[in-house]
């Protein structure tokens, strides 16, 4: 595997833009992706995710604009490009009829192994895929999971530095996900930059480490998933728990300078408050609770909702 600088970023995508027929699928889009991370590709349907994915593993040139991989220019140097990456698409490829061995050592052949390197390759593959045992099996008889490991394992056959996935964890049962996230993530311990696309967030929040939201051929968001559970549009929000019910504090505060909004939640004692920190800030609005004889149990920063974010994020409507 080759390594990177840390600094320079493995995708580098500065205002590419693509039409079909007249049709503005990417419209100016930016964003970098950096090494040995797992970064997040979401979108709604139709939102352009599969071009992009297109356009960066060499597969689609881009109408305009930039795009660098390692570096190199998606233009120029195709072929420096496609040694150090591996595509997944989203369907399994025509190659059912095979077994699974055969499947592998087909694209080892491709790549130029000699049949001693594929040997040990596909058993290195198998391995870190966890399919072992299923050498030689049909590719047409194995669970959907089971053949997304296959097309994981083939992707894996000329050890890319750099893993471009779409849609992989689409149509696999909850147990299959989990264990797919779970190869992703000894991917990234090997020093594997994965991109990985998704039309639900919630699915990669825990396996991501930094996220790129795109809708409509535009970028609403890039950057690291904690940022984004923090992203609030307006005024921060805080659950706060007192030791006993909060009514009478609510009907205090609610006409206060800077409140936004008080409300209690469905728990016991708890209250949730948004507030201008152009007006207030957090301390302030623990003083004036304690000047009401409010006693604290606990104090915490409300982090928006995946979904909410996501829905903030992308427009509602016909795609
Ligand atoms: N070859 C094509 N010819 C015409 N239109 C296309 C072509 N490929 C993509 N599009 C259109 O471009 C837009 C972006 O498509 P793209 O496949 O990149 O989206 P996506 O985010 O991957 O969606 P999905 O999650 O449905 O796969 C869509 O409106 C799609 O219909």
């Amino acid at each position: 595997m080759n390594n990177q600088p840390n600094s320079e970023p493995v995708i580098d995508i500065l205002n590419v833009s693509h039409s079909f027929k007249g049709h503005r699928a990417l419209q100016g889009i930016s964003f970098q992706v950096q090494p040995q991370s797992l970064h997040g590709f979401v979108g709604p349907n139709g939102a352009g995710k599969t071009t992009t994915l297109k356009i960066i593993c060499t597969l689609l040139q881009p109408q305009a604009g930039k795009v660098k991989v390692f570096g190199h220019n998606v233009r120029t140097a195709v072929k420096e490009i496609r040694k150090r990456i591996g595509f997944m698409p989203d369907h399994f490829s025509t190659y059912r009829q095979m077994t699974v061995f055969e499947y592998l050592d087909f694209f080892g052949a491709a790549y130029g192994l000699s049949q001693e390197q594929r040997d040990q390759v596909i058993n290195d593959v198998l391995t870190l895929t966890d399919m072992d045992g299923r050498k030689d099996s049909l590719i047409s008889g194995l669970s959907r999971g089971m053949q997304q490991r296959v097309s994981l394992a083939r992707v894996l056959v000329n050890d890319p530095d750099l893993l471009l996935l779409d849609e992989p964890a689409s149509g696999l049962d909850p147990r299959a996900r989990i264990e797919l996230m779970e190869i992703l993530q000894e991917l990234k311990r090997m020093g594997k930059t994965i991109f990985i696309s998704s039309h639900i967030l919630s699915e990669l929040a825990e396996l991501c480490d930094s996220v790129t939201i795109i809708d409509r051929g535009l970028i609403k968001y890039s950057g690291s998933m904690d940022g984004l559970l923090n992203y609030e549009h307006e005024h921060p929000v805080y659950k706060i728990t007192l030791e006993s019910e909060p009514d009478a504090i609510i009907e205090t505060l609610s006409g206060e300078a800077g409140i936004v909004s008080i409300e209690k939640t469905p728990k016991p004692r708890e209250m949730r408050v948004a507030f201008d920190t152009t007006i207030i800030n957090s301390s302030a609005l623990l003083e004036k609770i304690i000047a009401l004889n409010g006693v604290i149990d606990s104090f915490q920063r409300d982090k928006k909702h995946l979904n909410q974010a996501f829905l903030d994020l992308t427009e509602q409507g016909v795609r």
